[in-house]
């Protein structure tokens, strides 16, 4: 049995990645900063500081800063600075029982019922039962009887946490369990518990870090409640929430004293925070304005290198961008579609003009560079290529998802009236889901664990079409039988992991047809599902596309399903658009190399009817985008490579047809596809 790749690298990256934010976040420097200077000073008070904190000097009451008292003094002229200093190793460390009781409770109990199905019940009741308890009454309640014991009062709370953090954890833990890789260390032989801690847990603790620093923010904030309303340690010992007590009393005759006590207070509060947002990758502060335009100068002048460098006329590619062709009255003749987008500058409803589109990772390399495409109304367009070649990365951005640390450089993306490439994040709440919708690969991905198919359905359609529940449980009914489901009560009432994959799809499918969209974004929609259900969903998509003249940008590694579903296709390598153009012309007269191997290697695409004849095969790997070469990224595979192919190449028109090649050869070695099934020495080197 091999040891298993993931166990070994994801504890590993989490870390990292956790360290990396850490270490890269000036906010996330400064607020550790912070919090370990509270402790060591506070730990360190009776060496440095002048004052005990119980020092009384009557002589000196509520005194302003001043240069023997750095905070002033309060009613009973007891220096505010020892006693802020004093309280704070107490609090921060009395405040951490609660994360880790809540964290160490739940975690294994998570980890334990998500692989128990029957388990998994009783916890979800458990859990729901500790949510619905009044936290904060059970707190004054242990107080009222063991008295202001704060430990054993965090212990509790940390307790209490349990129900919420359970909901938190338990549907990550659940889908991680449902992913590949911890099913196959299953069939692997390795016992379910150490499954996951080996697989699951490191994937999870990102969020388990993040909510232990928020809950550690919340104990603070509790602790320092209950000493304001008098039910923390007892006086004279120093309390933040006690002295804030003391400077709310006090604040008509020495104003003063709330700005030090409550200021030590949300500090920390913020402190912990935004530690929590910069490990969740949030942004707990947005960049400053001049490091946004900073960023923004630097971003458009790579984009405008790599346009330059790869001369992606995006105008040549839209000009003659496969067009769609129309049939005039009698359903005989095909028209050419007059090219009026391209003239106004305004696509049509619900067609995709996308121009130039250079994505790249912040501070690194560009992923996918000067690709343009359209998509008409009512058409499929396949987005054909390798792994690796930037067809998600490309497909993800045109709803703006790309994903943290991912962003589009320059290019367009219009819609309408609108520029999804630059647009803000409410506009695109607006297209997503309404006009544009996306279903991936992984269906089960796209549904709730813990929510009912019905539950999951009936929220998406009241949201995006702001319908009242009963109606939307009508219409998501319709939604499932549109969509070839028979038993159509049954599936409303499962839950995800109870239908099988082909039924899941399915069910995404009708979750993405929730808001009606006008263009459907599918993601190797079939790439996870037995070949007989491919057939099935395929035949959906194709009524679907016809019954709701909807488009469809079908993202596909398969040259049979684009054979099978498209009108148009544009082959993708190394980041960018090397062909394109109708099927036909793409599928049956291949102008560039890339395109005939990629036919050359498919299965289905191969014309021979009994099977027998050798498949060919591509030396060679994608390669990476910080490795892409000059000129031609394909010419260290082509066995059609020359020299020449060093040098930059542009896409020109295609010499049949509508549409584009990125190959300077093309006119010699168009027809040459039969070429790819001859083995050869040749490893690329041109
Ligand atoms: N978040 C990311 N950070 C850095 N690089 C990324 C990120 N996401 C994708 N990439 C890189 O971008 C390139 C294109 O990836 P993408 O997922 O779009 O390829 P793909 O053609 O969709 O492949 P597949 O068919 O396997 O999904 C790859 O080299 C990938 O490693």
């Amino acid at each position: 049995m091999t040891p298993s790749t993931t166990s070994i690298a994801l504890p590993r990256r989490t870390e990292r990645r956790l360290s990396r934010r850490l270490v890269r976040s000036p906010w996330a420097v400064v607020a550790i900063a912070w919090l370990v200077l509270l402790v060591v000073a506070s730990l360190t008070s009776p060496l440095w500081l002048r004052y005990g904190p119980l020092q009384q000097d009557l002589g000196a009451v509520l005194q302003g800063p001043s240069l023997a008292h750095l905070l002033g003094t309060d009613e009973l002229g007891r220096d505010i600075l020892s006693r802020l200093v004093t309280a704070a190793a107490p609090t921060l460390l009395v405040a951490l029982i609660t994360p880790v009781v809540a964290v160490l409770i739940t975690v294994p109990i998570t980890l334990w019922a998500s692989r128990r199905p029957r388990a998994e019940g009783v916890t979800n009741r458990v859990a729901e039962i500790v949510l619905s308890l009044p936290g904060t009454v059970i707190v004054l309640a242990v107080i009222a009887a063991v008295g202001t014991n704060m430990p054993l009062v965090m212990g509790i709370f940390g307790v209490i946490l349990f129900g919420a953090l359970y909901k938190i954890f338990f549907g990550q833990s659940k889908s991680l369990h449902r992913q590949l890789y911890v099913e196959a260390a299953a069939i692997d032989g390795v016992k379910p518990m150490s499954a996951s801690l080996r697989h699951v847990l490191p994937n999870m603790s990102a969020t388990i870090v993040v909510q232990f620093v928020l809950l550690f923010g919340v104990a603070i904030g509790l602790q320092a409640g209950l000493a304001f309303i008098g039910l923390g340690p007892q006086p004279p010992t120093p309390t933040w929430g006690g002295m804030i007590q003391t400077a709310a009393k006090y604040i008509f005759q020495d104003p003063w004293m709330m700005i030090p006590t409550g200021g030590i207070l949300a500090l920390t509060l913020i402190a912990a925070n935004a530690l929590a947002d910069i490990l969740g990758g949030g942004a707990a502060t947005p960049p400053s304005l001049i490091s946004l335009r900073r960023r923004r100068g630097r971003t458009a002048a790579a984009g405008e290198l790599e346009r330059a460098s790869v001369l992606a006329p995006s105008e040549a590619i839209l000009e003659s961008a496969p067009v769609a062709p129309i049939v005039d009255l009698d359903g005989r003749r095909p028209l050419d579609a007059p090219n009026d987008a391209a003239a106004s500058g305004t696509p049509a409803d619900g067609e995709l003009v996308v121009r130039d589109l250079v994505i790249g990772v912040d501070d690194g390399p560009a992923l996918v560079t000067g690709v343009s495409l359209r998509v008409r109304p009512g058409t499929v367009t396949g987005l054909v290529g390798e792994s690796g070649c930037g067809k998600s990365v490309t497909s993800y951005s045109l709803l703006g998802l790309l994903a943290p640390g991912l962003s589009v450089r320059s290019g367009s993306i219009r819609w309408g009236a609108l520029d999804l490439a630059h647009a803000g994040e409410k506009t695109l709440q607006r297209v997503r889901g309404h006009e544009i919708a996306f279903i991936s690969q992984e269906p089960t991905r796209a549904l709730d664990p813990m929510f009912t198919v019905g539950w999951q359905l009936r929220v998406a359609i009241q949201r995006l079409r702001g319908v009242r529940k009963a109606e939307a449980r009508t219409i998501a009914a319709q939604l499932l039988t549109d969509v070839g489901i028979v038993d159509v009560p049954r599936v409303l009432k499962s839950y995800p992991h109870q239908i099988s994959g082909g039924m899941a799809q399915r069910v995404a499918i009708s979750l993405a047809l929730a808001g009606r969209p006008k263009l459907l974004i599918a993601d190797e929609p079939t790439t996870a599902l037995d070949v007989t259900v491919q057939a099935e969903i395929l035949a959906l998509l194709r009524s679907l596309v016809a019954e709701r003249s909807m488009s469809v940008i079908l993202v596909t590694h398969d040259l049979g399903v684009v054979a099978d579903l498209c009108d148009e296709v544009s082959v993708m390598y190394a980041g960018e658009i090397v062909e394109s153009g109708s099927v036909r012309d793409v599928l049956l007269r291949p102008e560039h190399p890339y395109t005939m191997a990629l036919l050359a290697a498919d299965p289905h695409m191969a014309a021979d009817p009994n099977g027998l004849a050798r498949l060919a095969t591509i030396p060679g790997q994608v390669p990476a985008p910080a490795d892409w070469p000059r000129g031609c990224r394909f010419a260290d595979r082509c066995r059609f490579a020359t020299i020449a192919c060093r040098s930059i190449v542009p896409l020109e028109p295609r010499l049949e047809g509508e549409g584009g090649v990125r190959c300077v050869r093309r006119d010699e070695v168009r027809g040459q596809q039969e070429a790819w099934l001859t083995p050869t020495d040749k490893e690329g080197a041109a």
